[in-house]
């Protein structure tokens, strides 16, 4: 990848912090998958749009890997990063971390990848890479 759009990568890393309120959990007091997925596909698309500064819709999501329960009363920290760029399209990261409120540290719990098309007002793909107007 050339300098610039490692420049762009980095830049348009975004991050999101959360309190796990009960309105958001399960039956489990954790917090519910499809909430989780909202806010990734969320944390997603603001990456994806600070990185094309362009409109962009979801093409595909991949798989999503929930490896740790997040519990209610805890803090959640969501990362975005782009990790793949093409020539209309991108691929983003996303990870939520868990915090325990009263303790340092933090565990990775969900990860998952989404890919981002640019498109123009007719919704038709162009290049995703952010270029002077
Ligand atoms: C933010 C939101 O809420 S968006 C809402 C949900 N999303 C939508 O409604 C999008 C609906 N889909 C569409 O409008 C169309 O499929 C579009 C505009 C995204 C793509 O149109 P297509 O004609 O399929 O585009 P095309 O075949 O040229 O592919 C465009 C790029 O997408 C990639 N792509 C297409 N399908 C997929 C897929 N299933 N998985 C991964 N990448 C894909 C292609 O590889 C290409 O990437 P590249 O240019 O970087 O090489």
């Amino acid at each position: 990848m050339d300098t610039d759009t490692l420049a762009r990568i980095e830049s348009s890393e975004t991050h999101i912090f959360k309190a796990v309120f009960p309105n958001t959990t399960n039956h489990y007091d954790t917090l519910f998958g499809g909430t989780a997925l909202q806010l990734m596909d969320e944390a997603s698309f603001i990456c994806a749009t600070r990185f094309s500064r362009k409109k962009v819709v979801t093409v595909s999501t991949d798989k999503i890997d929930f490896t740790e329960p997040i519990p209610q009363g805890t803090l959640i920290e969501l990362v975005a990063k782009v990790i793949t760029v093409g020539n209309t399209s991108c691929v983003v990261q996303v990870d939520i971390f868990r915090e325990n409120m009263y303790k340092d540290g933090r565990k990775k719990a969900v990860t998952g990848f989404f890919t981002f098309v640019a498109i123009d007002d007719e919704k038709k793909p162009v290049k995703i890479m952010y270029s002077t107007p």
